[in-house]
């Protein structure tokens, strides 16, 4: 585990991500959670370029606690015709206390004469003199070779030298960047493999996603030699963003064998990669290697046949190595084994009721042919199992009627009011709501008809609402699908509704959302 090096830059250039911006809090709790996930450097951004990244290495000096993890500082070399020593971006480093300094380094000829507008001489003295410097201030110095692997598929040259006059000047760590993201990986591991064969010092990866094989390019660099991998969290980052860092660290360890972190830390990735999701406010995404929500998800009826006898026969590593767990998903690919399987998720037994699993396949694919889904709806589906497993539906109330009314003019805002007619609790409830729309006035009524009956009902709230017409090409007379998810202070579910009119789909969606919400709280039915 020493001799490896983990390396994240989700607070450097996880930043450069477009609609991303973390305030100096944002930046220590993430700080927090990359320690937590057993990384071994955490790149904290770039003091002196923006007041947001000085302040965060002065108040991590005395607010963060790091286990694991060495704090980094990053920044450019000297500028061309200056001396280190005068130069107040590198003075900024020295300043902002972290134990390590990481420089980005030009190692492309075109960029040295067409960018920097500098010889190719003056920037190896750049090179040079900002690494010296800076390790005689008794920093360990790290350099980013930018563009190097385009470089080195043009000319391996001039890479080379900048790479060997970095390692000269003390560089520790010296990681080649595929800064354009443009690479594969046969190309990234020929060019660490011949450098790995002129160079003894630690050879590092950093690479973009833009061909999307930035993981791909950063295992390919390890296989040829080097040692230090860069990343970000989910991989964040400029353009089309960095090699995600846990899913590096969890192809190196669960595939190759390497324990690159703790496997405690590892066991942590889900969790850990979605706090830093809550602090960037981006969503997770599904699809996410290993700590996706859908990565151990199985919808295929086939799949969940086989996952029964064991769980690895569909799937590549156990989900709980990385904090993850599987799901089966209901749906009209469902077979029978996919009912039992997300029966025993939901603590009912069909294993021996070949029937009963087979009659509840049947009504999930009659009810998805007619727009019903029920993978995205798990509420709903449970009220159902349920209903075949008891053979009754669950009523907490029995509905006489709703209506909704909704009016507008003399230039007001359009308001609805709902008049809910129902039984609860052995009374006749009659209640009114008004909302800014009618979904919204129907809520507000059934709850205040519910409100003495079900007083829990008070502790959910709708957080989301989503309607698609499914049969576009019906215009206004088309079906209508509503998935709504409710939340109390511990959970979220969703439930579906589907019926030509969109506030009879809604109506549905909200009585198995409240009905879902009392079964939880083990609230009895007093209809
Ligand atoms: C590949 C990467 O992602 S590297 C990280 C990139 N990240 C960022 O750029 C985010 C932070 N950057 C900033 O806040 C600003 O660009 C600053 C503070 C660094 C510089 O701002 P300015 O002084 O206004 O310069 P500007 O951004 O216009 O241009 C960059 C300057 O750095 C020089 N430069 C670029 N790379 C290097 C390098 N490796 N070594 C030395 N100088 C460099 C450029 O030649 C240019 O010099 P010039 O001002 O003499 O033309
Ligand atoms: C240094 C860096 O971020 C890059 O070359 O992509």
């Amino acid at each position: 585990m020493t001799d490896f090096h983990v390396y994240d830059t989700t607070l450097r250039d996880g930043a450069q991500q477009e609609g991303l911006n973390l305030s100096v809090p944002d930046k220590l709790a993430i700080a927090g959670y990359l320690d937590q996930l057993g990384f071994g450097f955490v790149e904290g951004g770039w003091p002196g370029a923006n007041p947001k990244d000085t302040e965060f290495f002065r108040r991590a000096a005395t607010e963060l606690r790091l286990q694991h993890a060495v704090l980094a500082a990053f920044g450019s070399t000297r500028r061309a015709g200056t001396e280190a020593a005068q130069d107040p971006q590198v003075l900024a480093l020295v300043e902002s206390g972290a134990p390590v300094v990481t420089l980005v380094a030009k190692s492309s000829p075109r960029h040295v004469v067409e960018a920097l507008h500098t010889t190719l001489e003056e920037n190896l003295a750049m090179v040079r003199d900002t690494v010296s410097f800076l390790v005689a201030q008794g920093r360990r110095v790290f350099v980013d070779a930018e563009h190097f692997f385009d470089s080195y598929v043009q000319d391996p040259a001039y890479p080379v030298q900048v790479v060997q006059e970095a390692f000269a000047a003390g560089a520790e760590v010296v990681a080649l960047c595929d800064t354009n993201g443009g690479m594969l990986p046969p190309q990234v591991f020929r060019a660490v493999t011949e450098l790995r064969a002129v160079t003894d010092g630690i050879l590092g990866a950093h690479c973009h996603n833009d061909t999307g094989c930035a993981v791909a390019n950063t295992l390919a660099a390890v296989d040829a030699g080097a040692t230090h991998v860069q990343g970000t969290v989910n991989g964040y980052g400029e353009r089309t963003g960095n090699a995600d860092l846990v899913t590096v660290v969890a192809n190196l360890q669960l595939k190759q064998g390497r324990e690159v972190v703790d496997p405690a830390a590892l066991a942590q990735a889900l969790h850990l990669s979605h706090a830093v999701s809550e602090v960037t406010n981006i969503p997770p995404v599904g699809r996410q290697p290993y700590v996706g929500a859908s990565a151990f998800a199985h919808k295929a009826g086939l799949h969940a046949s086989a996952l029964k006898v064991h769980p690895d026969l569909y799937q590549h590593t156990d989900p709980a190595l990385v904090g993850n767990s599987m799901r089966t998903l209901v749906s009209d690919m469902a077979g029978r084994a996919s009912i039992e399987l997300k029966a025993t998720e939901l603590g009912y037994d069909l294993t021996h009721d070949r029937e009963l699993a087979a009659r509840t396949v049947k009504r999930v694919k009659d009810l998805e042919q007619d727009g019903w889904t029920f993978d995205a709806a798990d509420a709903s589906f449970e009220l159902l199992l349920r209903e075949e497993v008891t053979g009754e539906p669950l009523q907490y109330f029995a509905t006489e009627s709703w209506r909704i009314i909704t009016d507008s003019g003399d230039g007001r805002e359009a308001l609805s009011e709902a008049t809910v007619k129902l039984r609860a609790a052995g009374r006749r409830v009659v209640a009114t709501g008004e909302g800014n729309g009618p979904v919204n006035a129907l809520d507000h009524a059934l709850r205040e008809a519910l409100a003495d009956a079900y007083p829990e009902l008070a502790g959910f709230e709708l957080t989301d609402f989503r309607v698609r017409i499914l049969d576009a090409s019906h215009g206004t007379d088309a079906t209508t699908r509503v998935l709504i998810e409710t939340s109390d202070e511990s959970s979220s579910w969703q439930t579906v509704g589907v019926a030509p009119n969109i506030v009879h789909a809604s109506w549905t969606a909200l009585v198995d959302s409240f009905s879902y919400g009392l079964l939880k709280r083990g609230v009895q039915p007093r209809p």
